[in-house]
């Protein structure tokens, strides 16, 4: 039987990671799959995690069609076996229910990999529709850490180091902080409540009631 199963976690947890080597493991037995993504830090068509790894990918677009993709392919003699989906919470809801209609009537593995929620603590409408139809859910078990040492549950936005809360939910960015840019932040839900990112951490509480030494 194959099943639709969603990956997730917050930014940073090795979802990227898993996908690739995901994709390796079924690869080294032989299976044939695809790889998409979507609005990757690295670039159009390609699937990259932080810690290096890298592979060409089919990028979705929101007028992209899953089910005519692989209809077509599999029409010109192709064989898949599989999809490894990244960044999977900028897909349509109506692209979800394409890959769940290749699990159940063509017995595709669609394996999916993407955040649950956004800066503002609201399911991505992509993820939401996974939550809804994938057969399994699987947090990732590598735990993002909040500055405060906490698991991480929670993706914010910052701008030089201070959460905002306004603005469009598809900004692309990486959790490297740079003065002016947007950047991520991934904290506990307390921390995310309070807008309590790592900076305003250091420059409002005495280094005494910090972790790790005052090292916010
Ligand atoms: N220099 C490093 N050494 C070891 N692990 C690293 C390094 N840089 C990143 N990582 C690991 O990579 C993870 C991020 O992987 P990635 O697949 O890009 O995450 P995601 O797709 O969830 O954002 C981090 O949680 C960390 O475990
Ligand atoms: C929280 C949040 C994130 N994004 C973007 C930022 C990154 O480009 C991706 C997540 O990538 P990762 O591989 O999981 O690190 O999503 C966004 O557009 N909007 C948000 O609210």
């Amino acid at each position: 039987m194959a099943d639709l199963l969603y990956f997730t976690g917050t930014m940073d947890c090795g979802k990227s990671t898993l996908a690739l080597q995901m994709d390796h493991n079924h690869k080294a037995r032989g299976r044939i799959g695809r790889i998409f993504t979507s609005h990757d830090r690295a670039g159009e068509s390609v699937l990259s995690s932080r810690l290096g790894l890298e592979a060409v990918a089919v990028e979705v677009r929101p007028d992209f069609d899953f089910w005519h993709y692989v209809v077509d392919e599999l029409t010109q003699g192709g064989r898949i076996d599989y999809v490894v989906c990244d960044e999977a919470q900028f897909y349509q809801p109506a692209q979800v229910e394409q890959l769940a209609r290749l699990v159940d009537e063509l017995q595709i593995d669609v394996f999916c990999f993407g955040i649950l929620t956004d800066f503002r603590a609201t399911l991505f409408p992509g993820s939401a529709r996974l939550v809804e139809l994938a057969d399994r859910m699987e947090l990732l078990q590598v735990e993002a850490l909040c500055w405060c040492g906490e698991r991480a549950t929670h993706n914010a936005r910052t701008i030089g180091g201070e959460m905002v809360t306004e603005g469009e939910q598809l900004v692309v960015g990486d959790i490297v902080q740079n003065e002016l840019e947007v950047a991520y932040e991934v904290l506990c839900r307390r921390n995310h409540r309070r807008k309590l990112t790592a900076a305003r951490a250091r420059a409002t509480l005495s280094p005494e009631v910090l972790p790790f030494g005052g090292t916010a």
